[in-house]
């Protein structure tokens, strides 16, 4: 038997306790949770089949009383005896994609980034559309292209136009973007006809992860009027490998903002709330931006409500994503299209003038929260590094 020893400062402290999907050189990916510098296994601690699965989802699929119960054993197991076949070093793991995807929806829930987006990308009309305010706006993404942080993104090719060119040509993107972002990721879904309430928000999502929805703009800006983004965001979508439970959130909720005008019944919430979340980018290894989650104008529940006001069901593994995350100062902007205001304004990075994402590039986000006992709340990471296209002889 063995003990862990969590440093006091650990992001991964016994109030985080995230779950994800690892393995160990010559094994399959198996469930684990993180605690300090160590990985539980938890097939191996707690001899439960559902956690030897390559995915969360089954355990997801389990609901909310055995999501809590599962929690509270695990905070047991970490701070008593533990097997020591069942401890791994973080370190010595390979993390994988935590969940199965089953529908991957990216909302616009923003109002400094649909505000900046709308400046740039349509200079001649008010910067938010009229919808803004009444409704969290979003489209439905690419379920199978969400990939593990760490997989390398392959630059996109598409059609691209720029306004002053008289035609379209096909090739690799020149605008590659990131989009920083906070994911939700449903465990128990809804069924088809009856939509989530506000109110039951808590009974349907697990926790959330860190998203990087990255766009290519020069494909984005040709093809997406009138239906709204396509190809130039369905190539690729990174996640984090820790899933932060929502109980691990309670010292991070914060009220919501004031929203005027009121928003229909559907969307309303007894309290609203949002999260103190504090994101940070990082290109090649410099900091170039801190988007703050705590200016969110739609919630999480809002938004899950509003996903399945039609009667659309949700299903375990639903991955739905908040939207680009920015506040007001620059510093704050969680897409360089906004952060260099669509190429004009270059960013200087590692001693070089930059606009938009080059091949060999890296981007790292992370995010801390404020954690109950004082501490933080860490989400780890999502990280990608741009490589060229590969040639498909067009
Ligand atoms: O305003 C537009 O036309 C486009 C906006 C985006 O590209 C943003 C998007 O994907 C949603 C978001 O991340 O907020
Ligand atoms: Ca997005
Ligand atoms: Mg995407």
């Amino acid at each position: 038997m063995t003990t862990i020893t969590i440093p006091d400062d650990s992001p991964f402290g016994l109030s985080n306790l995230p779950y994800g999907v690892f393995s160990t050189p010559g094994t399959a990916p198996r469930v684990g949770v993180r605690a300090g510098d160590s990985v539980v296994d938890l097939a191996a601690a707690l001899g439960d089949e559902v956690f030897a699965r390559p995915s969360l989802n089954a355990f997801l699929a389990q609901g909310r009383a055995r999501w809590d119960e599962v929690r509270a054993r695990v905070a047991d197991l970490v701070t008593g005896e533990i097997p020591d076949h069942a401890v791994h070093p973080a370190a010595a793991v390979t993390m994988h994609l935590p969940i199965e995807v089953a529908d991957y929806v990216d909302f616009y829930a923003s109002e400094q980034h649909a505000s900046n987006l709308g400046r740039i990308l349509r200079p001649d009309s008010e910067p938010l559309l009229p919808n803004w305010k009444h409704l969290p706006v979003g489209y439905h993404g690419r379920a199978g292209t969400v990939v593990a942080s760490g997989t390398d993104i392959v630059r996109p090719c598409g059609q691209r136009k720029a306004p002053d060119e008289s035609a379209p040509t096909f090739g690799p993107t020149r605008r590659l973007d990131i989009e920083a972002e906070l994911g939700f990721i449903v465990g128990t879904g809804s069924a088809l006809g009856d939509p989530v309430r506000t109110a039951d928000f808590a009974e349907h999502v697990f926790g959330a992860v860190l998203v990087n929805d990255w766009s290519a703009r020069d494909i984005q800006g040709w093809e997406y009027q009138p239906l709204g983004p396509h190809l130039g965001k369905s190539f690729a979508t990174s996640t984090s490998a820790w899933v932060v439970p929502l109980q691990a959130l309670q010292a991070a909720r914060i009220p919501g903002p004031e929203q005027d005008p009121a928003v229909l019944p559907y969307l309303r919430e007894t309290e609203q709330w949002g999260l103190d979340i504090a994101l940070e980018v990082s290109w090649n290894g410099q900091v170039v931006s801190r988007p703050p989650y705590r200016d969110m104008y739609w919630s999480p529940a809002q938004m899950l409500a509003h996903l399945t006001a039609n009667g659309a069901a949700c299903r375990t593994g639903d991955l739905y994503a908040s939207g680009t995350i920015s506040g007001p100062q620059r510093e704050q902007r969680g897409a360089f299209i906004e952060v260099t205001w669509g190429g004009q304004q270059p960013l200087e990075v590692a001693g070089q003038q930059r606009t938009f994402l080059e091949d060999g590039d890296e981007v790292a986000i992370t995010a801390s929260a404020p954690a109950v006992d004082g501490g933080r709340i860490g989400f780890g990471e999502v990280t990608g590094r741009i490589v060229p296209p590969r040639d498909t002889g067009v």
